[in-house]
């Protein structure tokens, strides 16, 4: 992506509209998740997602977050069910995350912000590949995972430790072997709404899943999330943090629960 988008006094989610001009459009994410006003459906399927951990293929600092990529040109690593019709494949997951554990989450509760959120990017396959889907209105599925603070998650760790040789943009290293359904919560139960990509392109191509229950993450292991840099080797350093999107005008959408 050549524009120069991120999230500093003169990058960042402010001025995003100006080279993409979708950001003020009707169906824009994340947004703000008011519990009581979800309506409860009893038509949601339960999520299913099936993982192989052998899909699992590298990691990469790509300058506004970090990415942990998937081989998805089979239908081994999937998401079906819940609010979706057909076959998801999972592309890649990432964060985002706060400079300390008051904010960090793109999506929030009652107004609430967590510490930190996990996004787990899937393409539905009717499209040829993720390029073809990601610009389609049922062409992507994000489900999204809160991180609160306490016990340490023995489950980041191989994450974390990873994190240390991608410090920079534009760093990457192999990733073999990671089951992503160990980052999931015991409960499946989500809201589900019609979004968009949280970073430009902003592309109106999303259906999210947002799990209720949230994973914990410690203080240290924070820390680890904020080690990372923004910047590349050789230029000033720039902590990776406060990388999320605040929440954006629901614009008369409806958010769905699957769960009384
Ligand atoms: N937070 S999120 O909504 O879950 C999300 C999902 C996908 C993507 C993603 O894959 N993007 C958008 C940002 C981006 C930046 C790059 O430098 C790049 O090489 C690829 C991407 C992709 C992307 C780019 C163009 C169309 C669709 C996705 C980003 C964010
Ligand atoms: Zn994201």
């Amino acid at each position: 992506m050549s524009h120069e988008w991120g999230y500093g006094a003169t990058n960042g989610p402010d001025f995003w509209a100006d080279n993409f001009p979708i950001a003020n459009g009707p169906r824009q994410s994340p947004i703000n998740i008011v519990p009581k006003e979800a309506q409860y459906n009893s038509s949601l399927k339960a999520l299913k997602l099936r993982y192989d951990p052998s899909n699992a293929k590298g990691i990469l600092n790509n300058g506004h977050s970090f990415q942990v990529d998937f081989v998805d040109d089979t239908d081994s690593s999937t998401l079906t069910g819940g609010p979706i019709s057909g076959t998801y494949r999972l592309r890649q997951f990432h964060f985002h995350w706060g400079g300390s554990d008051d904010r960090g989450s793109e999506h929030t509760v009652n107004g609430i912000k967590f510490p930190c959120e996990l996004h787990l990017v899937h393409w539905n396959t009717k499209y040829p590949s993720f390029g073809e889907a990601a610009d389609k209105p049922d062409g992507l599925a994000v489900v999204g995972v809160f991180l609160k603070i306490g016990a340490a998650n023995p489950r980041l760790q191989k994450v974390l430790d990873a994190l240390d040789v991608i410090k920079n943009k534009g760093k990457q290293t192999t990733f073999a072997n990671f089951d992503a359904k160990t980052l999931l919560p015991g409960s499946l139960d989500y809201w589900t709404y019609d979004g968009s990509l949280t970073t430009p392109p902003l592309l109106e191509s999303v259906t999210w899943i947002v799990l209720k229950e949230p994973v914990s993450v410690s203080p240290a292991q924070m820390a680890k999330f904020r080690n990372l840099l923004f910047t590349g080797e050789g230029e000033a350093p720039c902590c990776m943090v406060d990388n999320y999107r605040p929440p954006q005008p629901l614009k008369g959408r409806q958010v769905r629960a699957s769960f009384k």
